[in-house]
């Protein structure tokens, strides 16, 4: 262990929101191109690693039940790719998760993790990894994962996974309904293609109206750009999405749309206090599980 290790760390990560999620075709490797406007939001899950004779996860929070322990936890996978590639043998570390993202929302809760575990491992086994091995790492453990990393906003190409940062210039207040229930990732991305038949579709760009009103941090600009090419899908999936969608336009949001591949749904609002009037219909609405209010853009994977 190098002398720069450290015997506990504490890193949060934020969750996603796409402003824009442009879909292509299905490409042979099972995945779809993107064109893929990240937003990080201030909605947050907190990993802690601790050294430990083997590898253990736990997890605390409302959505703390349904996240899976053993090894297919992004966040032990993340452990586990890092100590491979740098001759540990198997990972000698305890993860706790403090999950304050909604666990198969579509706000890439998983991929949070992923993130996390990866820079607070590498800080806890002093391995020293690059900013580049990073991303590399992250990007083996899911589409989503690099930009969870480093978080703000960006455009993710290829299958959302080739990030170039995005210029924000200001701060967007958003809602979120969180549904109940999850939507399984490949079957929305399954549906999307169903729904299109054999319609040709063209390589996704991202659009000039979707970064003109990020960088002008223009709120009614970004609301009448945002486009979720999953949102038919999701509401295919879950059609009673569409009641809370009417609830939180008509409350006054400037832009309701499907969170990803959903089923959280995501309300872009003109400042603090109509988000939180929208939060509140949202609320009594009984259209949702729970509702959240936070703005972006925020850093990725910080160590506390
Ligand atoms: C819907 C989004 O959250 C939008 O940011 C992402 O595209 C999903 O990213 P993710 O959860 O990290 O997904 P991955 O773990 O990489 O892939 C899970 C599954 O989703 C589908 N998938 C994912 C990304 C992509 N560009 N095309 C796909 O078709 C594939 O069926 C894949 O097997
Ligand atoms: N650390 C983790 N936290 C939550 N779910 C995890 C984790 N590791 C693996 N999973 C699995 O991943 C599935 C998707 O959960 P997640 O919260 O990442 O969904 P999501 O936010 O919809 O993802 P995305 O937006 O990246 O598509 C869960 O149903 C769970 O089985």
């Amino acid at each position: 262990m190098s002398s720069s290790a450290q015997a506990r760390v504490r890193v949060r990560v934020p969750a996603k929101v796409n402003v824009q999620l442009g879909v292509g075709g299905l490409r042979p490797d099972g995945f779809h191109g993107l064109a893929n406007v990240f937003l990080a939001v201030g909605l947050y899950d907190e990993v802690t690693v601790t050294a430990a004779d083997r590898l253990t996860v736990t997890c605390s929070g409302p959505d703390a039940d349904q996240v899976p322990l053993d090894a297919t936890n992004l966040a032990a996978r993340a452990a586990a790719v890092l100590a491979e590639r740098h001759g540990l043998g198997a990972p000698r570390v305890h993860i706790h998760i403090d999950k304050g993202i909604p666990v198969a929302g579509g706000m890439a809760g998983g991929s949070a993790d992923g993130a996390g575990a990866l820079v607070a491992c590498d800080a806890l086994w002093g391995t020293g990894a690059s900013r580049d091995e990073l991303l590399e790492i992250c990007a083996e453990l899911g589409s989503d994962v690099p930009f969870s990393l480093v978080g703000g906003a960006a455009l993710g190409r290829g299958r959302g996974e080739l990030l170039t940062p995005l210029p924000v210039g200001g701060t967007f207040h958003w809602v979120f309904a969180v549904a109940e229930g999850g939507l399984s990732t490949p079957a929305v991305y399954a549906e999307c293609d169903r729904l299109r038949g054999d319609l040709v579709i063209p390589e996704p760009d991202a659009a000039a109206a979707v970064l003109d009103a990020l960088r002008a941090g223009d709120a009614a600009a970004l609301a009448a750009a945002v486009c979720n090419d999953l949102q038919d899908a999701a509401l295919s999936l879950r059609p009673s999405l569409a009641r809370t969608l009417a609830v939180g336009t008509g409350a006054g949001a400037l832009a309701g749309m499907v969170s990803g591949s959903g089923p959280t749904t995501a309300f872009l609002t003109k400042d603090e206090q109509d988000a939180d009037r929208v939060a509140e219909a949202l609320r009594i609405s009984g259209t949702c599980r729970a509702v959240r209010v936070a703005a972006g853009p925020v850093p990725g994977a910080v160590v506390l």
